[in-house]
């Protein structure tokens, strides 16, 4: 096999932090490795709103062509952004080990976060304001556009007096200082794969073995594998907000938590299961299940 590979992503600052994780990786286990940044649709309408299924995969689809087209040999993506269905003959060879999964408040002076009622938090995700308007009522939930640095500055600027960001990418671009409160995971359930890393290769046995060696975290994989087949059996074409999360622990079981919302927030129901890390896929169902026998399609 070739030593020299060439990895695709986006060329957003996290992404690229995210990538080179990757590529330090890669060298070590000694591969010759080449960046090449990918304009994306997603990057190209930073201003839309992207709620809805018009944003899945605007980050992922160019790159998905370009490792399709042999333009690239694998690409690095935040795997919260990658749609339940990949492109036809592409497959995840690895996940990086999870950062942590959990929700961010960011204010502009990071260590104070009583925020006066009414004060508006910027976020894009229906899924953390369902989750965060119960709780925290006394706030306006506004939506933000852009990337992390672009929404760090429009607060600063004032537009927002606090933001909703994972934890993850805060920690990525090293700006925690600007972490006034994190929440639990009973406050609010992350997206599928949030903070998880995944590698996305063509159908190539000897390559995809050999990046799982160098790359793969188990925990990772586990998790992944469980809240992307929960978001597959949910799915279907109805966007509601959803949040997933399973851990392994130990004798090798698994256990996962699930959300399902209305768009409105106003039914909203949690539940949680245990399963074997045997079968991550099953626990994944297995949950899904008992939200569709709630009747959550009616929601739609
Ligand atoms: N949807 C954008 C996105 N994709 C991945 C991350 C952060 C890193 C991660 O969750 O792995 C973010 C920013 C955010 O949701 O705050």
């Amino acid at each position: 096999m070739k030593p020299y590979l060439t990895i695709g992503t986006r060329g957003s600052r996290l992404a690229l932090i995210q990538t080179r994780l990757a590529a330090e990786r890669l060298q070590q286990a000694g591969f010759e490795i080449t960046i090449k940044t990918i304009l994306t649709e997603g990057d190209r309408k930073q201003h839309l709103s992207l709620r809805g299924t018009a944003g899945v995969g605007l980050f992922v689809r160019e790159i998905e062509r370009a490792l399709l087209a042999g333009e690239i040999d694998l690409a690095v993506h935040s795997l919260k952004d990658l749609p339940v269905d990949l492109a036809p003959g592409l497959q995840l060879a690895a996940y990086l080990r999870r950062e942590d999964p959990r929700e961010a408040l960011l204010t502009a002076r990071g260590s104070d976060p009583v925020l006066r009622p009414g004060a508006v938090i910027g976020t894009s995700s229906l899924r953390r304001v369902v989750q965060l308007q119960t709780l925290y009522p006394a706030y306006q939930y506004r939506e933000i556009r852009g990337n992390i640095d672009t929404r760090i500055r429009k607060m600063d600027q004032g537009e927002y007096d606090a933001l909703v960001l994972a934890l993850a990418g805060i920690k990525r671009l090293g700006a925690e200082e600007r972490v006034g409160r994190i929440y639990s995971l009973d406050e609010c359930l992350p997206a599928a794969g949030q903070g998880i890393i995944a590698v996305q290769v063509r159908a190539d046995f000897s390559l995809q073995s050999r990046l799982y060696g160098a790359l793969n975290d188990r925990a990772a994989e586990l998790a992944a594998r469980a809240e992307r087949q929960f978001l597959k059996r949910l799915g279907g074409g109805c966007r509601l907000p959803i949040g997933a999360f399973a851990e392994s622990g130990p004798d090798g079981r698994l256990a996962m938590r699930g959300m399902v919302a209305d768009s409105a927030g106003t039914r909203l129901l949690r539940h949680h299961m245990n399963g074997s890390d045997a079968a991550p896929e099953e626990l994944g169902a297995a949950l899904a299940e008992w939200f569709l026998e709630k009747g959550i399609v009616d929601w739609c």
